[in-house]
């Protein structure tokens, strides 16, 4: 449970949106809007959203049943006795409305936006977590959780709609949290859910395949990821990763003319790094930020990770934060849950679990453990259903560049399993690396713990943090963490080997 809120205040649509025309009235004052026929009530605003299975208006008699007393609307509805706001951008309106009912709580926050195709969640966390570490208490809207600073409970969506976003900012602002770090999606930045937002600090870390099933194409996914920089506050920065293949891509679609920090491993950014070492236990890295040179040390793997980390000191130095406070801050930083998530419980191989769902992540951490260990690298993985089909005979592909791979169910949804791996298997060389099958992860996971040897590392990759397996319409409970560790322990008791110190949390 989030901190309660104060009762919204009021508006007048006719002074929040000049351009608005009105149809039945001179103007409307609102004081609680509902985007969901469900969730009307007497006197509010029923907002009509384009949708991809259906369209709000289509709900308007819910709506009036339930007691809207006035329609947002992007052209004027015939037969309608309720009075009506005409805007030309019904979910950018929505967005406003929401947070002018909440008093524009970003503007009183310190706000990061980051997007991308991967790292959000990661950097987010680490911004969230350096920006604690120097006595500045800071809200967190993502994948994992929502936190108004103080208080935190778990998300639906990576970034949720306009008026959750008032809410959870105008809650911070409530708890004194001054600063926010906020993932912004490619589904949220194509739907406007961040409308009425401003960010001080826009960051997008990555650009590679996922979510085309949405999209269509990539070109419409890099133009959703650009719509970040409409949400800059003036005087806000963009921070682009130099060292990813499609950054570039970004600036055309900008138009504008915004401040850009670049960050990368390659000399032509603006903020670079090098990486001195790479360890199972964590990495040392070194950032060039100006004059200044930045010894960093962090618990994370992988360079990816280390890329996270430049990302949030770019966002951070921006906030407000000294280097020495970043530097320190890494050290601090604490794992970032089901993202090469150490599982450690006596075994004499290593087990993390990740969050990889698409084909870059997934041979991002296969190469992270091949930098660290010379040994065998043993991968579970799946994809998941009802999601973009066509990125799955990639995954294949970059699986196959673990030693051994099995196969099993992510999240199926109303998918066929056997079909969600027939399509994984097109990216395989299946007569040189031949994947086992096992559809039951639970068992999948046992497999790959007997089959790993000293030395070895098991990677389980897909859900990450996540607590529950969708099969059908059941969302059933499910932890990687906690399989891994009963796995463990159970290949342990039957053949007792264990070398490391036993280190059993929870
Ligand atoms: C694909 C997608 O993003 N869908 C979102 C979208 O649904 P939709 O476009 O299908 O909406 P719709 O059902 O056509 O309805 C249109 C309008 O009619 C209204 N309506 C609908 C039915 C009704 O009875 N009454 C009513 O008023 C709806 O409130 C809506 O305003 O708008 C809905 C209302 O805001 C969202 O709940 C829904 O998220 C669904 C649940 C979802 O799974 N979204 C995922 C894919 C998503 O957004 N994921 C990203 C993360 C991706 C990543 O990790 O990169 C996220 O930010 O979480
Ligand atoms: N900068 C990066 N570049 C490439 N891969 C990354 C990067 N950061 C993380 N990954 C990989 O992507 C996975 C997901 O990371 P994270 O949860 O931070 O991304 P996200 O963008 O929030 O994902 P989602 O869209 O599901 O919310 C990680 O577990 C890791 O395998
Ligand atoms: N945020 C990602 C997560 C996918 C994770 C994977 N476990 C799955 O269910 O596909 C998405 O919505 O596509
Ligand atoms: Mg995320």
């Amino acid at each position: 449970m989030l901190t309660p809120l104060r009762q919204p205040g009021s508006v007048s649509l006719r002074g929040l949106i000049p351009s608005a025309s009105f149809v039945g009235c001179a103007d409307i004052t609102v004081s609680s809007v509902a985007s969901h026929s469900d969730e009307c009530t007497p006197g509010c605003l029923f907002v009509t959203l384009p949708g991809h299975q259906t369209h709000g208006r289509k709900f308007i008699p819910q709506a009036l049943q339930r007691g809207a007393a006035a329609i947002l609307t992007d052209f004027p509805l015939a037969d309608i006795s309720l009075p009506q706001c005409i805007v030309s951008d019904v979910p950018k309106a929505y967005g406003q409305i929401c947070h002018g009912l909440f008093g524009d709580p970003s503007r009183h926050l310190g706000i990061a936006g980051v997007t991308g195709t991967n790292g959000k969640t990661t950097t987010t966390w680490i911004l969230r977590s350096l920006l604690e570490y120097a006595s500045r208490p800071t809200g967190l809207i993502g994948t994992i959780e929502n936190c108004d600073g103080i208080l935190s409970e778990p998300s639906v969506l990576t970034t949720p709609n306009a008026m959750t976003i008032a809410q959870l900012l105008a809650a911070m602002r409530e708890q004194k949290t001054r600063y926010a770090a906020i993932e912004l999606s490619s589904h949220a930045l194509d739907q406007s859910r961040p409308a009425g937002m401003g960010v001080d600090v826009a960051i997008v870390t990555n650009l590679t395949h996922d979510h085309l099933d949405y999209h269509t194409n990539f070109e419409n996914y890099v133009a959703a990821k650009a719509k970040i920089v409409n949400y800059l506050k003036p005087g806000g920065i963009l921070v682009l990763n130099a060292d990813d293949e499609h950054w570039e891509r970004l600036i055309p679609e900008l138009n504008q003319q915004v401040g850009t920090l670049t960050y990368g491993q390659s000399d032509d950014a603006d903020v670079t790094f090098e990486i001195l070492e790479m360890t199972p236990r964590g990495s040392r890295f070194r950032i060039h930020f100006g004059v200044e040179r930045m010894m960093c040390e962090t618990s994370m793997i992988g360079e990816h990770n280390i890329s996270n980390c430049v990302a949030a000191a770019c966002g951070a130095i921006h906030l407000g934060l000294t280097t020495e406070e970043i530097c320190e801050g890494f050290a601090e930083c604490g794992p970032v849950p089901g993202r090469m998530e150490a599982v450690e419980c006596g075994q004499d191989y290593r087990v993390y679990v990740d969050y990889a769902h698409t084909d870059d992540a997934i041979a991002n951490v296969i190469q992270s453990v091949r930098e660290i260990s010379k040994n065998r690298i043993i991968i579970v993985c799946g994809a998941g259903g009802d999601r973009d089909r066509t990125k799955r005979s990639a995954m294949g592909r970059a699986a196959s560049l673990a030693d051994q791979v099995i196969l099993t169910n992510d999240n199926p949804r109303t998918e066929s399993p056997e079909q969600i791996v027939d399509d994984i298997l097109c990216g395989f060389d299946v007569s040189a690396n031949p994947p086992l099958i096992e559809f039951d992860r639970r068992k999948a996971i046992q497999r790959a713990m007997e089959l790993a040897h000293s030395g070895d590392t098991v990677l389980v990759t897909g859900k990450g943090h996540e607590n529950f397996q969708i099969i059908g319409e059941q969302r059933l409970p499910f932890d990687d963490v906690k399989s891994c560790r009963d796995a463990i322990l159970h290949t342990i008791r039957a053949t007792g080997q264990s070398n490391f110190p036993a280190k059993v949390a929870g």
